[in-house]
């Protein structure tokens, strides 16, 4: 289908914008008024950019607060349209969007509505323009697309349609099954936004929080199926009002929403076997597990200490690149010397894919950037892409006969992987810049196929984080993504820690190793113990074991969960976890304790 947004929907100048859309892939733009009416260009220029980039104007928008008015009011109405069809006669431009009035001169009489809407399909008529007339959930009289449907039907002007947006008909709770009724001619456009399901009022909603299809909790490919199902043959056009993509760099933004109609279009294409002619993109490739996860190091071996002090042994050291790793059971880790890097971070994860090449296919379908091979002549094949906070995806086969191994390239240390409680890597969580989240949790979605969990807010001493994990079905793969807050305390910045959350199948013996080691562990004050005593009744000696060996604990329907975690070693650190039964979190709730207890570290 073809794709289209609106102006208001990227940051920059009206020429800006046209440019990041049309190299972003789109065929149209709508265009906001206020973006024209601030722009030097005159609708001429704009009309002939927007030509020279290939892209057609689909809709002018919005016209306000016109139907259902008093004589007097109307003329001037009327008047202020032929205005409006003027520019867009310059524009190029056959197609205005009218919205449902909000102004206190409305009456709330659907025949004196329907009468005027008619008067201004004639006008418009005229200049060859047809209007459609969309009903905004906070519209003064008009707020349900039924109704503005059932006005426009009693309108009865070829040259007058609905225009459909789905912000507008799923906050409301409205059934979207209803678009079925309407005649697939009379829809003259489809906008599309999704949204965070929140509970706030609905024009504030709109204004601030809209995102991408995909990035939110509506259910956008069903909406698209039912207007396909009515016959719909026009753009998919995104009209997303969001307060961060606002300021976000615009190219890239218009990337994003490109990515999201692409996967947009996939999930009606498999819904809908009527829509079997929509091309899709090769499925995901689901990732299994982890291969490894990557540190940069930047000389000193700080972090290697602290991995042998978990039990982990160096067992191999990369032919060609100053690369080692770092065993354990399947546990692996990389420290990378040979990247610059001023602190040691996470730089890269590998994920397991029964299909590298595959995996790649599909996140260059959606559009993510793949990465240069930094290869050796001899080594394997590894192939990569860069998620969005610029953390490198490796996908790899690790140990399968039909395909080399990524790790036969290490040799030398002839270490073997020691004994340990120390079994696999658990989850990675990675720092988000705040104006990459929605773009990242899109990201790990339809290109890798991980599943969003719930979204979670932790306080720090001085920000609150947002999270949310990303994970596949079995939860051998969970990737949580932090959003690191602006800090404006001089001392404490933001909080941009990433971590390595290793798996252990006995975590009281690993605590005992290291807390006998003595500073590898991230002190945990008191207080937390006696609110855990209040809390859960874990009988006096487990409670006194938690309390005496630093753990963590938490619990949920299905089992429970212990944890720890290691001193903060530049912006990395290292979790040690135990899912007991069934547990499927991260031990949220203690997530402010650590926060503050590693802000306490810092500062010494
Ligand atoms: O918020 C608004 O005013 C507004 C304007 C035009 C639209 O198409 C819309 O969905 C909302
Ligand atoms: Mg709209």
């Amino acid at each position: 289908m073809r794709k289209s947004i609106a102006t208001v929907s990227l940051s920059g100048t009206l020429a800006e914008k046209l440019t990041a859309i049309a190299g972003a892939g789109f065929d149209g733009v709508e265009i906001f008024e206020n973006d024209l009416l601030a722009s030097p260009l005159s609708p001429e220029e704009v009309r002939a950019r927007a030509a020279d980039l290939g892209l057609s104007i689909d809709l002018y928008q919005p016209f306000r607060d016109f139907e259902a008015v008093p004589a007097d009011v109307l003329d001037r109405n009327l008047r202020r349209a032929e205005h409006k069809f003027d520019v867009m006669e310059r524009l190029g431009s056959t197609r205005l969007l009218v919205c449902s009035s909000v102004s206190p001169d409305a009456v709330d009489d659907d025949a004196l509505a329907a009468e005027q809407l008619r008067l201004l399909a004639e006008r418009a008529a005229e200049h060859g323009i047809r209007i459609a007339y969309e009903a905004l959930a906070w519209g003064r009289h008009v707020n349900e697309y039924l109704h503005a449907w059932r006005i426009a039907r009693m309108a009865d002007h070829p040259s007058l349609g609905v225009c459909l947006d789905s912000f507008h008909i799923l906050s409301r709770g409205s059934d979207p099954g209803g678009i079925e009724a309407i005649p697939g001619e009379k829809i003259f456009f489809l906008q599309l936004a999704d949204a965070p399901l929140l509970a706030m009022d609905v024009l504030q909603w709109s204004r601030h929080y809209r995102c991408f299809p995909g990035q939110g909790g509506f259910d956008l490919a069903g909406l698209v199926a039912h207007v396909l199902r009515a016959g719909y043959s026009g753009p998919l056009s995104l009209e997303v009002f969001n307060d961060v993509f606002r300021q976000a760099d615009t190219a890239r933004t218009a990337v994003d929403a490109m990515r999201s109609l692409i996967a947009l279009e996939e999930s009606v294409a498999r819904r809908l076997p009527q829509a079997a002619a929509l091309p899709v993109p090769p499925r995901p490739v689901v990732p299994t597990g982890f291969a490894f996860a990557e540190l940069a190091v930047a000389g000193g071996d700080e972090v290697g200490a602290l991995l042998r002090a978990l039990g982990l042994a160096r067992t191999g050291v990369h032919g060609g690149k100053p690369v080692e790793l770092w065993e354990q059971g399947q546990a692996r880790i990389l420290l990378n010397a040979g990247e610059p890097a001023e602190d040691p971070s996470l730089a890269a994860i590998g994920l397991e894919t029964p299909d590298p090449a595959g995996s790649v296919k599909r996140a260059q379908s959606l559009l993510s950037p793949t990465l240069p091979r930094r290869r050796a002549p001899h080594d394997a094949p590894l192939d990569s892409v860069a998620a969005p906070d610029g953390t490198a995806l490796f996908f790899c086969r690790t140990a399968q006969p039909d395909h080399t191994s990524w790790t036969d390239d290490f040799t030398g240390a002839s270490v073997e992987p020691a004994p340990g409680e120390i079994t696999h890597i658990d989850h990675v969580a990675l720092t988000q810049p705040w104006h990459h989240f929605d773009e990242a949790s899109l990201f790990y979605r339809s290109v890798l196929g991980l599943r969003p969990q719930e979204s979670l807010e932790l306080a720090d001493p001085y920000g609150l984080l947002r999270s949310r994990a990303m994970t596949n079905s079995d939860g051998t793969v969970r990737i949580a993504l932090n959003v690191a807050y602006v800090g404006s305390h001089a001392s404490h910045p933001d909080v941009s820690w990433q971590h390595v959350a290793l798996a252990s199948r006995d975590i009281i013996a690993t605590a005992r190793r290291l807390h006998a080691l003595g500073g590898v562990l991230l002190p945990i004050p008191g207080n937390y113990y006696d609110d855990l005593e209040a809390r859960h009744d874990l009988g006096p000696e487990r409670h006194r074991m938690l309390r005496e060996l630093g753990l963590l604990y938490d619990r949920d329907a299905r089992g429970e969960f212990l944890h720890l975690y290691t001193v903060t070693v530049g912006r990395v650190f290292f979790e040690i976890v135990q899912r007991i039964g069934g547990y499927d979190g991260y031990g949220a709730q203690n997530a402010p304790i650590r926060l503050a207890a590693q802000h306490a570290t810092a500062d010494r």
